[in-house]
């Protein structure tokens, strides 16, 4: 490979292996071990460092930045390598995997000096321990610490019509399961950001499917067919869990099953282990969650925005957890708002408890303040990957959890009590024995030693005193020799190949050179001369057979603790929940009080009634700055109301429009919404389009994508939905878009019926409101002042008459002489409107003007009335869809559908 091409491991994947005719052992090691780990960078140990050869060490170098150099020669040709140290080989892998890469860690599974008893030439054991994917990482050096980190499977039905998912976070061992039409699978994606999608490489690559899975980013790793058939997925996943049949987890369908089956084959591989979930798969019903397509997610900035900057998210705009863990589960819950009441109100319930008790807020939020993430800990310790930071992080929180436990009285909301009743069946002899076992400052790894306390087992403190006092002994020793030589620079010194030695500098070298029979040899240096005696390789032994025994006593230590935490692990992650739950509580508690959110009343029905409701971020992001206050303003969409809101460029339609539809997500998502009171009826479907852009990549224009995305509203939209639609056909010609949108609103009065609102700079539609009985319009008020435009950002009934567009862009910084003239075109246009007087070519002033000329057909007859626009809209309309039925529409004729549409507009433009 061109050390030049971009990296990735796709690269890597197709990568032909050189063969190993010729080849050094070692080389011939390293290939075999490769071959077998093709689609993954291979991290070779060698001695203190992870060496990279061939393409891998190409891929690495670029990607890390590091040294590409050479070692020895395969086949004539020089071997490209690059190599990490051992110590740092986590960052680098962080930096491996977000550049789409997997790794193959591959250690030395013997010791150096057994290898050399089969022969000096003899090589070490390799082999491959982990394979580190992005949906596989555990360490909290790899992970985003206030996100999940999903691994997704997806298996396709046969007949695709359905498709099975399995999704698991495995550093916190939550894992779910769902079955769903293949049409929504794009949103359920949009949903969970996937690290790492497993897919059957058999689907068609033309596909949907495949086509969102391009989109949606995260690491594609197709999977062979058989990997998802479902034989004996059944049995598979019984037997990953641990119980006699998979129905266990409610009645699964097959292709869940296949979905869940190849995602724990998966993990089996990669983790060389026999996989180890903490959490029994929940199935999530279909339809349990408000849907909510990509396109509304981009819209909406729910967990992420669309800039990458986190702080402009409804998330971090009223997150206030304590808690790696309480954000996550926050994020998971806006990311997915809820359709059923029940569980909806134990979430407000436990909000309004917290929020009403400013007290026992302020202590469950101070107890959990700097409690571990005990999930991701446990995760590690499952899956064999744990240090004793882990362990004594763990025995922290659930000292914790007994503090937190404490503070709970009787009388308590569900979900509170729930969380009380896992916290009281923590495991407290365990928990006592990971603080009374443990030092406070344990190393990273067991293998260090020095993490157990002392005076908890007698072997372990009488090696260490043996160890210790060897020690001091020696030191003892360095006067000794240093008076009998009367070398006064004489140091007793260690390192790691000679072990303990006496060094004192050539000049005074003397008198040890003439006591040979005490003192030995061991090397010249420069300057300095080395030596040992009998009595020095004695202490250095007894200090290395005790030094080992105490590192073996507290090793076996650890695991027997690792064994009581596997023990453990239903209490310990009934904990991590139930910390976690009262964290988001409290903190969304914290938040209602400190930003005046209300408790939404949910209801069965349409009812969608706001008063003074607020967009959470622009609001946060106006008082940060210490700019004028947010102005609340109400909404009123009962029983399938549709507004039309019209008013200035800047006048706060788009925020009004956005912070509706935040306000039913926070309220479904178990929140407390910004208002002065919300009356919601339960949202199963939440559409957003506001504000579009090219999809280049697909190929589709601005206008093409709006299209679509409105295409997929009309056609989804049901009584229960909320549609926000923000200026649907701008991107087109006036007349051709006035027309779209006209039909837009009585598609979604007369069919959808559902609740709507629908931002427009088109005021002719707001005649609808005449015409249809649940049409009514609003509009944003503005002040005119000298010529400028104040606005009041207040929505009132009525329509805008004007848009002020000369006045914004004056504000944006248009030239002066542009403004001038385009107040004089738009003076001349409007009195022509007016008079109805035909635009004429000795017109001089604004012949020749494209915009003047475009406009000449449509003044050459009078304006046509609103009637007329509706009679022409509707008649081409009619025209355009005849013989095209949307119920009878596949998605896929649907957007062929839309493309001709498009391409008729286009040429009668
Ligand atoms: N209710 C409000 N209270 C205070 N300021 C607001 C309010 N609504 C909007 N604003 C401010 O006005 C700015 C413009 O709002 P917004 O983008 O919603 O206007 P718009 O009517 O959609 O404009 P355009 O038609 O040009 O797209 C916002 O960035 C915000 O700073």
């Amino acid at each position: 490979m061109d050390a030049a091409t971009p990296p990735s491991s796709a690269d890597a994947n197709t990568a032909t292996m050189p063969d190993t005719a010729g080849a050094t052992p070692v080389m011939a090691q390293y290939l075999e071990i490769k071959a077998a780990n093709a689609d993954s960078l291979l991290f070779f140990r060698m001695g203190d460092f992870y060496e990279l050869f061939f393409d891998d060490a190409a891929i690495a170098a670029q990607v890390l930045g590091i040294a590409l150099t050479k070692r020895g020669k395969h086949q004539g040709q020089d071997i490209p390598m690059a190599g990490v140290p051992v110590h740092a080989a986590d960052d680098y892998l962080q930096r491996l995997i977000a550049a789409g890469n997997k790794v193959a860690v591959c250690e030395q599974i013997e010791d150096p000096a057994e290898a050399k008893k089969r022969g000096s030439k003899a090589v070490v054991k390799r082999d491959v321990v982990r394979l580190v994917t992005p949906g596989t990482l555990t360490e909290d050096t790899l992970l985003p610490p206030r996100a999940s980190n999903w691994l997704v499977s997806l298996a396709p039905d046969a007949g695709g019509q359905t498709i099975g998912m399995a999704w698991l976070d495995l550093s916190t061992g939550t894992f779910r399961l769902s079955a769903m039409e293949t049409d929504r699978i794009e949103a359920e994606l949009a949903r969970l950001a996937p690290a790492e999608t497993l897919y059957p490489d058999t689907i068609d690559p033309d596909g949907p499917l495949q086509d969102a899975l391009h989109r949606l980013g995260g690491a594609l790793s197709p999977q062979p067919g058989a990997v998802f058939h479902g034989g004996q997925a059944g049995e598979k996943v019984a037997r990953a869990f641990g119980v006699a049949s998979a129905d266990a987890f409610g009645e699964l369908s097959r292709c869940e099953l296949r979905a869940a089956s190849a995602l724990i084959g998966y993990v089996e591989r990669t983790q060389k282990q026999a996989f180890a979930s903490l959490q029994a798969p929940q199935r999530e019903r279909s339809g349990g969650t408000m849907a909510i397509d990509e396109a509304t997610r981009a819209s909406l900035d729910l967990v992420r925005s669309r800039s990458g900057e986190n702080a402009t998210t409804l998330l971090s705009a009223i997150d206030a957890c304590v808690t790696s863990a309480g954000t996550r589960r926050l994020a998971d819950q806006l990311s997915a708002p809820l359709t059923d009441l029940g569980i909806i109100s134990d979430r407000h319930d436990a909000i309004a408890w917290l929020a009403d008790d400013p007290a026992i807020r302020a202590d469950i939020r101070t107890s959990l303040r700097g409690a571990p993430d005990i999930s991701r800990a446990l995760s590690r310790v499952m899956l064999g990957r744990a240090g004793p930071r882990d362990l004594v992080a763990m025995g922290a929180a659930l000292d914790q959890a007994g503090m937190v436990h404490d503070l709970l009285g009787e009388e308590l909301p569900s979900l509170a009590a729930e969380a009380r009743k896992a916290l009281a069946e923590r495991p407290n002899a365990l928990a006592g024995r990971l603080v009374d076992e443990l030092s406070d400052s344990p190393p990273l790894l067991a293998r260090d030693g020095g993490f157990v306390a002392e005076g908890i087992d007698p072997d372990l403190d009488a090696a260490r005193s043996l160890r210790d006092d060897a020690r001091k002994v020696i030191a003892g020793l360095q006067s000794t020799y240093s008076a009998q030589t009367q070398a006064k620079s004489l140091k007793i010194k260690h390192n790691g190949v000679l072990g303990y030695f006496i060094e004192v500098p050539t000049l005074q070298a003397g008198p040890l050179q003439d006591q040979a029979e005490t003192f030995f040899h061991r090397q010249t240096m420069a300057n300095a001369m080395r030596f040992s005696t009998k009595e020095l390789a004695e202490l250095e032994a007894k200090i290395a057979s005790a030094g080992a025994r105490a590192v073996a006593l507290e090793v076996a230590r650890f695991e027997a603790l690792c064994e009581a935490v596997k023990d453990n692990r239903l209490a310990i992650q009934g904990v991590a929940d139930a910390l976690s739950t009262l964290d988001v509580a409290a903190g969304l508690a914290e938040t209602a009080v400190r930003e005046n959110h209300v408790r939404p009343q949910m209801r069965d029905d349409q009812s969608f009634a706001i008063e003074a409701g607020r967009h959470p971020v622009v609001e946060k992001v106006m008082k940060q700055d210490g700019k004028e206050r947010f102005v609340a303003n109400d909404c009123a969409l009962d029983d399938g109301a549709v507004h039309l809101v019209t008013g200035p460029n800047m006048g706060g339609k788009s925020t009004f429009l956005r912070q509706n539809a935040l306000i039913a997500v926070l309220a479904q998502a178990g929140a407390f919404v910004p208002a002065t009171s919300a009356t919601i009826g339960i949202v199963d479907a939440l559409f957003s389009r506001v504000g579009a852009a090219d999809d280049l990549a697909r190929g589709r224009s601005t206008f093409m994508v709006e299209m679509v995305e409105t295409a997929a509203i009309l056609h989804q939209a049901s009584p229960r939905s909320l549609v926000i639609l923000d200026e649907i056909g701008r991107g087109t010609a006036t007349y051709d878009g006035l027309s779209i949108a006209w039909a837009c609103v009585e598609h979604l009065h007369d069919q959808s019926q559902c609740r709507a609102l629908f931002a427009t700079h088109y005021h002719e539609l707001t005649v609808l409101a005449e015409r249809l009985d649940r049409v009514d319009n609003r509009t944003l008020k503005v002040k005119e002042w000298e010529g400028d435009v104040i606005f009041l950002h207040e929505v009132v009934p009525g329509a805008a008459d004007r848009s002020y567009g000369l006045q914004v862009a004056k504000l944006a910084g248009l030239p002066s002489p542009v403004i001038a003239r385009a107040r004089a075109v738009l003076d001349h246009l409007e009195t022509r409107q007016d008079s109805g007087e035909r635009a004429s070519s000795d017109d001089g002033l604004f012949e020749g003007l494209p915009l003047f000329s475009a406009a000449k057909p449509v003044a050459a007859s009078t304006e046509p009335t609103p009637e007329q626009i509706e009679a022409a809209a509707h008649a081409k309309l009619s025209a355009l869809f005849e013989g095209h039925d949307p119920d009878q529409m596949t998605p896929r004729q649907a957007l062929d559908f839309v493309y001709d549409l498009a391409k008729q507009l286009k040429d009668s433009a």
